[in-house]
């Protein structure tokens, strides 16, 4: 079976690269949310997230919730903030981990999470990376969390380095 395409933190536009199309004088400021409800895990995310972004020259910032429910209200506060602060984020980063229990609470989370970070993105145009796992047991989430082996969280990153980079060429913005 055919394999998901993936973007590796290598083929990610960097904005130093003036000759890859991406690079120039805006390097991308970044918001990270995460929410460490499972400590381990989000420490893996956080370490593939980070590690993308500056491998492509940008900067971020971190803020830390409760759980993957108030990512989406947190992206929402902390976009505003930047603004009247005068800097604005060019793009969003949620990580976090849901791991189904006995009950059916991880639909809510994992969906309500989801359809909230999809509703933020699509009417803000925000470039959005979505690094919330969403599995069934521990093993799967270490897994996806190791930036040795599926590093979602830097996937996430260069999810959203990407729409940064498609958002300025379709504005006209060099990079
Ligand atoms: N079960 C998980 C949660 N649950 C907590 C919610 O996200 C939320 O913090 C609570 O309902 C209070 O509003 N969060 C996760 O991130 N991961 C889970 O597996
Ligand atoms: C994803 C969850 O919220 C999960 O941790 C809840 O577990 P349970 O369904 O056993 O309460």
């Amino acid at each position: 079976m055919a394999g998901p395409r993936r973007v590796s933190s290598s083929s990610a536009p960097s904005f130093e690269n003036t000759e890859s199309g991406f690079g120039g004088p805006l390097p991308p400021h970044i918001l990270i949310v995460e929410a460490r409800y499972y400590e381990e895990i989000a420490d893996g995310l956080l370490t593939g997230a980070t590690g993308a972004i500056k491998a492509a020259g940008g900067s971020f910032d971190v803020l830390t919730v409760p759980g993957a429910l108030e990512i989406p209200s947190a992206i929402v506060m902390a976009l505003d903030a930047a603004v009247q602060r005068g800097r604005a984020y060019d793009a969003a980063i949620a990580l976090g981990c849901v791991i189904r229990g006995e009950t059916t609470h991880y639909d809510i989370v994992a969906g309500e999470s989801s359809r909230a970070l999809m509703d933020i993105s699509v009417q803000r145009a925000l470039p959005l990376g979505n690094g919330i796992l969403t599995v069934e047991n521990d093993e799967q989430a270490r897994v996806r969390a190791s930036i040795s082996e599926m590093n979602k969280g830097g996937g996430a990153a260069d999810a959203a380095l990407h729409m940064v980079a498609l958002k300025r060429r379709l504005h006209g913005v060099e990079a």
